[in-house]
């Protein structure tokens, strides 16, 4: 459903993506994972149409990304970036109806029933039903990421692409709404995640792609991609690798001596 092909970006002297090829399809959870500064945001971003690559393109089904009017893109695509803020001083149920700006001409002060309902959906399924009415600046940072979470949601774009949408979550809302992504991906949905925890990825993702350096280590389902091998070697540590459990648990355990910036190492 969305595709990159050769993606290369330079910025400034750096090059943080270098011939990156990425796909996802409907109806999956696509995740990327990889170290700080392996190029996770930024091939997010070449994805969701706000960084222009230096090389290589991107489509969504056969269309280039890059002939889509922002409009048209939106209606397409949704992107919750990392970090994302609200300038102004709206209520979570204002900041979910932003979200309907690509579809409806005044979705804060004339919503219809459709704005109403992608509403009201997009709040229960980013678990703010309970802080609708409260201000966005007064929340803490787990709900605020929520709240922009029901933004995202309530374009009811086919493709969501999420930068580390549960980072600032507590364990049960994690779970909540990476569950809640799943079912977006059994409805059809084309769900792209940004990813730090291994065991969520394991759990929640159908396919990952596995980014160092710049570069594209390893793609493919979830099971081929967190093999002991792949993650040494792309994050320098040991791993605690359990999928015989109700649930897969995937956590680091040392440092291994190669491992880059690991002054102590032999
Ligand atoms: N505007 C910029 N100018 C120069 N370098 C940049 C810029 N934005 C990102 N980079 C560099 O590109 C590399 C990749 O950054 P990116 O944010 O994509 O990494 P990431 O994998 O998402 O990291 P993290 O896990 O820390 O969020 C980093 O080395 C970063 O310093």
């Amino acid at each position: 459903m969305i595709r990159a092909v050769g993606i290369s970006v330079a910025l400034g002297a750096r090059q943080p993506l270098r011939g990156v090829d990425f796909d996802a399809e409907a109806g999956q959870v696509t995740g990327i994972i990889g170290p700080n500064g392996s190029g996770k945001t930024t091939l997010l971003r070449v994805l969701a149409g706000v960084q222009p690559p230096s090389a290589g393109q991107v489509f969504l089904e056969e269309t280039l990304l890059s002939t889509l009017s922002p409009s048209a893109r939106a209606r397409r695509l949704a992107y919750l970036p990392q970090n994302g803020t609200v300038a102004w001083p709206l209520r979570v149920r204002e900041v979910a109806a932003l979200g309907r700006l690509p579809l409806s001409p005044a979705p804060l002060d004339r919503p219809t029933a459709e704005d109403r309902t992608a509403i009201a959906r997009a709040l229960d399924r980013a678990a703010c039903t309970s802080l609708a009415d409260r201000p966005f600046p007064d929340l803490s940072g787990g709900e605020k990421a929520r709240a922009l979470l029901a933004r995202a949601l309530a374009t009811e774009a086919p493709i969501l692409l999420a930068d580390e949408p549960v980072a600032a979550l507590d364990p049960a809302h994690q779970v909540k709404i990476l569950t809640s992504l799943r079912a977006e991906a059994t409805r059809g949905g084309c769900v792209v995640l940004v990813l730090h925890d291994l065991s969520l990825a394991a759990r929640f993702c159908d396919r990952l792609a596995l980014l160092t350096d710049g570069t594209l280590a390893a793609a493919g389902p979830t099971a081929a991609v967190l093999t002991a091998p792949l993650l040494e070697a792309a994050f320098g540590t040991g791993f605690h690798r359990d999928f015989t459990g109700p649930v897969p648990v995937l956590v680091p355990t040392h440092a291994l001596p190669y491992a880059k910036e690991n002054p102590d190492a032999g």
